[in-house]
Parts: C-alpha cells; structure tokens; sequence
C-alpha cells in the first residue's frame, strides 16, 4: 500500500498587524540624518535641519517599490494606466536616552512607532563636527543600544500593565483569561528577566495570536541604516561598520545592515537623469535606495501579483502566505466569494513565450485552487 504522503505543516501566523496598508517607520537619535533619508527616499521635503528634535510631528509618504519585471511589463503594455506596489514610510521624532520615561521629546514617540509595522533603525557613522551629536561623539554601537533599551523598556512598560491588569481578573477566577494570562506573564519575563526583544524569540501559533493583539514594539522587524559619509560611502570603507556589524550578528542574528549616505543621496537627487548616470559611473558606484526600498517591503511581510493588459497594469499587495481567493478577493470582492480557480502565469514564462495566448498554447498557465498560497 503506498504510504499517504504526510500533510505540510500549517504555516505559522504573521507576527503583526493584519492588512496590505503597512507602513515602516524611521527610528534612530535626533540629528543622525533621518529626515534627510525620508527626503530623498520618498522625495518629500521634510524639514531636516542641523539641530536636535528639528522634527516633531511625524512626515508621512510613499515611495514605488522598484522592479524590472513591472518596468518590462509596462514597456510591453503601454497601459493607460501604470501602478506599482507602494511602501509607505513614517519619518519620526528623533529618541535619546530617558525616551521611555518622558526625556526629549517624551512619550508621544510611542504612538508614532505602534502605528508602524516594521522599523528603519538609522544610526549615524559619518564625521562631521559641524552636525550636532546629542551623545557627545560619533559612535553607532552605543546609539543601536540606545535605541533598543529605549524601545524595551517601553514595552516592559506596557506589558507590566497589561500583566497586572489581567493577573487582577484571573485571581478573580477568569478561567478563559488564563492562557492569555500565562503567555503575557511569559512575554513579560522575556523583556524584563532576559532584557531581550520580543522579536528574538521563536514564538508559536498560539502566542503569536496574543502578541498580535498587543502590537509590542519590540516585534517589529527591523532594519539597520548606517549614514555614512560621501567619501565613506562611495570607498565602501567606514570603521564603524565591522563593528556594526559584529554587534548585530550577537545581537540581532539575521537582521539586514544596509549602508548609505545621506548627504551623497541628497546631491544625486539635486541632478538629472543624465548627470546622475554619469555621476554613478564616474565614481562607479551605485544609490542604496533601490535596495533599501525592496528590503523595507519585503520586512512589512508582504508581496504583490500583477495584472496587466492595455487598460492596466496593477501590482496587488498581499500579504505573504495569502491565499488565491483572498488574493483574487484584493481586486474584487466578488472574486472571493464566487472563487473557482485563478489562472496566472509566471513573469519568466511570459516573457520567455511573448504572451498570454503563447503561455495558453504551452499550457504553462498554473491553475490555483482555492488552497494555494500565492
Ligand atoms: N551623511 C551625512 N553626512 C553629513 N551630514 C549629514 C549626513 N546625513 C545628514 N546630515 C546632516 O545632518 C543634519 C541632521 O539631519 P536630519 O534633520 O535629517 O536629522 P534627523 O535625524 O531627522 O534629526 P531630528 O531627529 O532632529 O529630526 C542635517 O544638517 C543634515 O544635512
Ligand atoms: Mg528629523
């Protein structure tokens, strides 16, 4: 008798907010170049000035995420009407030592940095004596620290809290309350015994429910900017960024260090095309933003599937591990609730073939039924 194949293990749940409106945010000290980065990523025109808490309120906008397979489908089509998928991104008030308990700008940091899904943690490597260091002297490893002690213990703030608050209505003899109550007391530990991040941790299905409904700050994946120089930037060498590095390895294994240079952005973006490409080649070297933009996307858990033809051509924003008739939900309703299959065809293919009627013919179009995860 041949063995029935084992089932796939159910895939864990998503740590954070449900939805495809997820945006990341930018956290770091005050004056290490954050608002200048929010400027030339999304090219807003955010006041970034040369003094500490130059911003207050957050600036909010949007970037295209760049791809070449949209760009190829674009020039095929010559839609009527082009949309790319879209990273939203939060410039925030700048944080120092004390955040947690009201120093700087006090607690209105919080708020900004729930409503985010993931973080650009920005950290200041360039030399300049001119640009103000709230810490004195430059010296990223000691801002990382900074920041992260400051964003734990505003969640050991929060989770103490909720702690007391249910440990109240479980001695009280809320039975139904009590594995939630064993998780928070759990979580709790973690931050406040360990002195870790949330996000360190390997949580299962079940934990992940109850951490979703608490949004801590600490499970927001992060990812390391480092604001170098020009010079620095363009000879790939800074002696901050071993260091950076080795400290991210121990402390945050697996999190992205993405270098760039704010000041070197902020003058490519001053030129035309033209001048910029010569610029580029002269000095044979790239913008980092490409790369910081798909990465941000890719940090917010989520993904997208085109449609296109001559009307349009649409990148839909899902989350990772949607499936089909949630996806196909994305762009109707109606598709959802009266799902049969959907019919896609894979870019490469498309491309290899030269069109839909091609890929038909070869019968390369994948059929997904409604359990297939997109
Ligand atoms: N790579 C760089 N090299 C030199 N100067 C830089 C670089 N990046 C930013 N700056 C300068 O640093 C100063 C502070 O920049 P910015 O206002 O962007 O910081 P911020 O982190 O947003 O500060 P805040 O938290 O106060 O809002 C500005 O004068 C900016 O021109
Ligand atoms: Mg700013």
């Amino acid at each position: 008798m041949p063995l029935k194949k084992p089932a796939a293990p159910e895939a864990k749940p998503l740590i954070g907010r449900v939805g495809t409106n997820l945006k990341v945010g930018i956290v770091g000290l005050p004056n290490v170049g954050k608002s200048t980065f929010f400027n030339v990523l999304t090219k807003s025109s955010a006041t970034a000035e040369n003094f500490p808490f130059c911003t207050i309120d957050p600036n909010e906008n949007k970037v295209p995420v760049p791809d070449t397979r949209f760009t190829y489908l674009v020039d095929f089509f010559k839609p009527v009407s082009k949309v790319p998928a879209f990273l939203n991104v939060t410039d925030i008030a700048g944080l120092v030592k004390g955040a947690a308990e009201g120093q700087g700008l006090g607690n209105a940091f919080l708020s900004h940095i729930k409503a985010c899904d993931s973080l650009f943690h920005l950290t200041r490597a360039f030399d300049d004596d001119d640009v103000t260091h709230v810490e004195g002297d430059v010296n990223p490893v000691r801002d990382l620290e900074i920041i992260l002690e400051e964003l734990r213990l505003k969640d050991v703030e929060y989770i103490d809290a909720a702690h007391d608050k249910m440990a109240k209505l479980v001695e009280r003899g809320d039975k139904k309350l009590k594995p939630e109550f064993d998780c928070i007391a759990k979580v709790r530990d973690f931050l406040k015994e360990d002195k870790k991040q949330v996000r360190f941790a390997d949580w299962n299905t079940n934990e992940i429910e109850v951490l979703n409904r608490h949004l801590l700050i600490t499970t927001k994946p992060m990812i390391y900017l480092v604001n170098l120089s020009e010079k620095d930037y363009i000879r790939k060498k800074n002696k901050w960024l071993v260091k950076i590095k080795e400290w991210i390895d121990a402390n945050d294994p697996g999190a992205m260090l993405i270098p760039f240079s704010g000041a070197f952005e902020l003058r490519l973006a001053d030129l035309d095309d033209e001048e910029r490409a010569k610029q580029l080649e002269e000095l044979k070297t790239t913008s980092a933003l490409e790369k910081i933009i798909v990465q941000g996307y890719k940090a917010l858990q989520l993904m997208y599937f085109f449609t296109t033809g001559p009307d349009e051509c649409k990148a839909w924003t899902i989350q990772i591990g949607t499936k089909a008739p949630q996806a196909a939900g994305k762009i109707h309703t109606d598709f959802e609730r009266g799902f049969i299959m959907a019919e896609v065809m894979k870019y490469t293919e498309f491309k290899e073939e030269g069109s839909e009627a091609a890929c038909k013919q070869k019968n390369i179009y994948l059929k997904c039924p409604d359990t297939v995860v997109i």
